[in-house]
């Protein structure tokens, strides 16, 4: 038997038009080939299992080989095989019809780097790298006779009669001369590695299957350890850290969707996301550009996700308004919530051990999803500077009947920096407040989130201003100083300092408290630093940072200084008290500390 003939596909000339789209994965050919040889075997293991065919099913698997110097890469498997109609039906007319569905849908789309770079193009993507492909396959049905296909990837295909003994398709790539970098065995090796690592049929490759065909998130997790789950990871990434727990993920009513997420150990957002989570259809490697179908703050965990129903082939667009893909994500969401208030809930202990690295995805959760907002405020956790954890509710009562101020807000005092900001936390303490730590980049972002949601709550940093203005109780002291003093004392301050960034006020504040303290305003602080990371406030980060001094009337330095004499002597001590101020806060700095130090010394 020989027969030529002509595939009826309206667009002439596809193969320049698709190996244009495919420009920079042209790798894919093998995963789609692969993934027909995987099938081919599964089919046939299943019309066994029902009986539809009795013969030997020997040992089913896909082999991949190539040859150098014939130029060839082969992939082949004891599947089903086809008879000469059967490759007539899907080859030429459903592979080549997809083809030209796919060509018909993007031709006009220009460059539109929209297209996800991964689709079902199927058989027809052999021609990315092929000049000429040939089948040669044996159906497993009785007496059938063996059949080579051959075609250019032109519109014109060639059949004839083969003298195949075995069950099964080889398909023959002869390799077009820009495509000869695949016929290297480390670069076939890690195609096969990225894609078809966890094929659910063994793959061949230089005589050693290169997949795990059984991966854990296809078992259910009650035939699950802990050991399985820790192994799989060091398998996904290995030589890794420990996860610190994990979610088995297994749905399959409104879609279809199983995985494992690992909630990875970090402490900062530097070291995230080096790993990804990869995303798999029915066991193949699709891609790990996962954004769009698992929500962005979820983004952080690692593992695999596996799912038939999140379409390959279309463009970003149209999967963020995919209705399985919204369905996911929030599904997803929840599970995550679910587990995460489930470990809160078994062992808080165990929990809180665990929050200095689960807090930045639940605050990062919080910020960017509402929903997860709602379920996250029962376990969300914040730490005092004793080192003791609360739930924000548990806070909230913690702190009522002390930090809530003569308009009835709560104020919540935190500190980004223990060490720096110390003094202002001593003084906190001395009134028997409590002090937040807050200390990471995404908790300037939690802080603007939570006062949005937590009603007459406020948030101040402990060195945003003096205590007793921080909370302003209504109770004032009395000033020691008479107003025309307080004022002289004020224009002594401020020629000494002789700085328009540094506003000074002269303020009744106790005696315990130093004589000055130099303070940062909360909102201006809080907008230049949200600037600064990208906040799109820029010009408050173009503004010279303004800060307060505020001198402490009731201090008896400040006593002293407002009856000295000599105006000459009054400045000396205001700029010893001012550069004191300022030294605390590590703002005195280049030629004024030396300068301090120099006449520290003289002074001695
Ligand atoms: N190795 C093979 N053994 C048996 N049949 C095959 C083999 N490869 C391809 N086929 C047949 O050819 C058809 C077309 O293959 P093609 O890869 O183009 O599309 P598909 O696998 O149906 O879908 P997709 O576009 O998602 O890959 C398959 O559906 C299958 O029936």
């Amino acid at each position: 038997m020989k027969e030529t003939g002509n595939i009826s596909i309206h667009t002439e000339n596809i193969f320049p038009i698709i190996k244009k789209f495919l420009y920079s994965d042209h790798e894919i050919f093998l995963r789609e080939l692969v993934s027909n040889a995987v099938d081919a075997t599964q089919k046939i293991k299943r019309l066994s299992s029902i009986g539809e065919f009795n013969g030997e099913l020997g040992d089913l698997k896909v082999q991949v080989s190539f040859d150098k110097d014939k130029k060839t890469i082969t992939i082949s498997d004891n599947g089903i095989g086809m008879t000469a109609e059967e490759i007539k039906k899907y080859i030429n007319q459903i592979a080549f019809s997809g083809a030209t569905e796919f060509v018909e849908k993007y031709k006009d789309q220009g460059d539109d780097k929209g297209i996800i770079g991964h689709f079902g193009l199927g058989f027809y993507s052999a021609f990315m790298v092929a000049k000429e492909v040939e089948i040669i396959s044996k159906s497993y049905q009785d007496g059938a006779e063996a059949a080579r296909w051959i075609c250019d990837g032109s519109t014109e295909y060639s059949i004839s009669s083969a003298k195949k003994k075995t069950r099964g398709t080889d398909i023959i790539l002869h390799i077009a001369e820009d495509s000869e970098e695949f016929l290297e065995e480390y670069r076939l090796k890690s195609i096969l590695e990225k894609y078809g690592k966890f094929l659910p049929m063994p793959i061949e490759f230089q005589e050693k299957i290169i997949n795990n065909p059984n991966p854990i998130w296809t078992k259910s997790p009650s035939d699950l350890t802990d050991e399985d789950y820790l192994q799989f990871y060091d398998e996904l990434y290995p030589m890794q850290e420990k996860p610190l727990f994990w979610i088995h993920l297994n749905v399959d009513y409104p879609f279809n969707l199983t995985g494992i997420l690992y909630f990875p150990k970090v402490k900062n957002e530097m070291q995230l996301q080096r790993e990804k989570i990869q995303l798999y259809s029915r066991q193949v490697f699709i891609t790990d550009e996962v954004k769009d179908i698992v929500p962005e703050f979820l983004m952080l965990l690692h593992g695999v996700i596996d799912s038939p129903d999140i379409p390959l082939n279309v463009s970003r667009s149209f999967l963020q308004a995919d209705s399985n893909v919204k369905k996911i994500n929030s599904y997803i969401t929840k599970k995550v919530a679910d587990k995460l208030a489930d470990l809160f809930k078994a062992d808080r202990a165990a929990f809180e051990e665990k929050f200095a690295n689960i807090g930045l995805f639940v605050k990062y959760g919080m910020i960017s999803d509402e929903k997860f907002m709602e379920r996250a405020t029962n376990f969300c956790l914040v730490q005092d500077t004793n080192d003791k954890y609360f739930t924000l509710d548990e806070y909230a009562e913690e702190v009522q009947a002390a930090q809530t101020d003569k308009d009835g807000n709560k104020v919540y005092l935190y500190t980004t920096d223990e060490q720096q900001q110390d003094a202002f936390i001593q003084s906190a303490k001395q009134k028997e407040y409590s002090v937040l730590r807050l200390d990471s980049l995404i908790d300037s972002h939690f802080i603007q989130a939570m006062e949005a949601k937590l009603e007459k709550t406020q948030w101040k940093r402990v060195d945003a201003d003096r205590i007793d203005k921080l909370i302003d109780t209504g109770i004032n002291l009395e000033a020691i100083l008479s107003d025309t003093q307080k004022e002289s004392v004020k224009k002594v301050f401020e020629e000494t300092l002789n700085d328009k960034q540094k506003v000074v006020a002269v303020e009744a504040m106790s005696p315990d408290e130093l004589p000055a303290i130099v303070t940062q305003n909360e909102f201006m602080r809080r907008m230049s630093e949200m600037s600064k990371n990208g906040g799109g406030m820029g010009m408050f980060g173009a503004m010279p940072t303004t800060y307060n001094i505020t001198v402490n009337a009731n201090h008896p330095l400040i006593g002293k200084l407002a009856s000295l004499e000599s105006e000459e002597e009054q400045k000396a001590l205001a700029k010893q008290i001012s550069d004191l101020a300022l030294l605390s806060q590590n703002l005195l700095t280049g030629a004024d500390l030396t300068a301090f130090i120099k006449r520290t010394i003289a002074n001695q």
